[in-house]
């Protein structure tokens, strides 16, 4: 008895945390929430159990620029701000944020943010509300609307970057993993290492494969996939001393640069010539046609233990500005993401 009272107590106390955190009609959605957060496996089975009213407005947490970054982005440099959330539109749906995306290409677009704007990024969501067919309550989706615990979009909205569009959870993406990954090794910066290697290098058999920030969400899969040995500082160490001749070099970007414009890279010019290296950026968004085959490919080979993964995780929505600062700062090892 005292057991159950303690149990109805506990039941009380978290249904009022869920219901005053987000307010949701009873669903009974079948979505698999992964091993891997059984916390979110809890959240979401007291979410069914609590039938409330029928009220969309949520109180949201989002992260706006306070001040332009200068050099290194600061804690300063960001904003906590509540809002309540819009009523629901025919075609809107309710998002809940549940991973959120810290990249190093966010210090380059945030050149262009400004005071008041809310700070960019892809994240992956649960649906908790919706209007919209083609995304019912349950499904959890991968959308662009940044640093936000909450947000409401449309079913038909565009994102002006390809890679952060609003999209449902690939139907062939394992149970097992967790959607989390699909904002890392099975996501955008995997999609680059996959199709950096694979499509701009074109790797033979017997060539060695260099990888530079090979600790990084990048990285580390080009490493796998390519069974590498790691090089040191790129510039000077190997593309000056140990390319060799007509080597080939994918260059997806330029991370020790972004905090500070002035520096320029060196230009090894002499041995690019003498050597007859071809060196090609890219944006991994450009292969976006192939992504879905790619990213099935590459959760199979998770899944067969073939490639293994790292999640550099912070916990909590108002760990987001330090946790892109620690990849600023080459604090993690594997992808970065804040768990919500
Ligand atoms: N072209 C494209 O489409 C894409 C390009 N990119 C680019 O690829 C690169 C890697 O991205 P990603 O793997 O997601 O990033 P991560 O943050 O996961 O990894 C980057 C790694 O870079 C190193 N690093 C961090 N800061 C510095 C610094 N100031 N100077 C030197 N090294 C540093 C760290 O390694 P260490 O532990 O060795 O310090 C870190 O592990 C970035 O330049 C990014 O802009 C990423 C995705 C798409
Ligand atoms: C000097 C730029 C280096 C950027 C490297 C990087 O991290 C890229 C990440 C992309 C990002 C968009 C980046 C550039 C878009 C350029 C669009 C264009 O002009 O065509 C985002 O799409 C995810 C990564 O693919």
């Amino acid at each position: 008895m005292r057991c159950c009272t303690m149990y109805a107590k506990w039941f009380t106390l978290q249904c009022v945390r869920v219901t005053n955190a987000v307010q949701v009609r009873y669903q009974d959605t079948r979505e698999n929430v992964p091993k891997y957060y059984p916390d979110l496996r809890i959240k979401e089975r007291l979410r069914r159990l609590c039938w409330t009213s029928s009220s969309t407005m949520v109180k949201a947490k989002k992260f706006v620029i306070a001040a332009r970054f200068d050099g290194l982005p600061k804690v300063s440099d960001f904003q906590l701000v509540e809002e309540d959330t819009p009523e629901l539109k025919n075609g809107d749906l309710l998002c809940e944020t549940l991973f959120i995306s810290v990249d190093p290409y966010m210090r380059l677009f945030g050149r262009s943010l400004k005071e008041g704007d809310t700070m960019i990024g892809e994240v992956v969501s649960r649906v908790i509300e919706s209007k919209s067919q083609k995304y019912p309550v349950g499904t959890t989706v991968l959308a662009g609307y940044g640093w936000r615990t909450h947000a409401v979009v449309h079913e038909d909205d565009k994102h002006p970057l390809p890679t952060a569009q609003l999209r449902a959870v690939p139907a062939d993406f394992p149970k097992e993993l967790s959607p989390g990954l699909l904002l890392g090794v099975t996501g955008m910066p995997g999609m680059t290492a996959y199709f950096g290697l694979i499509d701009v290098c074109q790797p033979k058999s017997g060539e060695t494969v260099f990888v530079n920030a090979a600790a990084g969400a990048v990285g580390s899969l080009v490493g796998q996939i390519a069974k590498i040995k790691v090089g040191g500082d790129f510039s000077v160490s190997v593309l000056n001393n140990h390319m060799k001749d007509h080597g080939r070099v994918a260059v997806c970007g330029s991370i020790s640069t972004y905090n500070n414009p002035e520096v320029k890279g060196h230009y090894f010019f002499e041995t690019i010539i003498t050597k007859r290296l071809k060196l090609q950026g890219f944006i991994g968004a450009e292969y976006q046609a192939e992504w879905p085959a790619a990213t099935t490919q590459v959760a199979k080979w998770i899944v067969e233990g073939k490639v293994k993964h790292k999640e550099h995780v912070a916990n909590g929505f108002d760990q987001t500005p330090q946790a892109l600062i620690g990849v600023l700062t080459g604090k993690n090892t594997g992808k970065a993401i804040v768990k919500i």
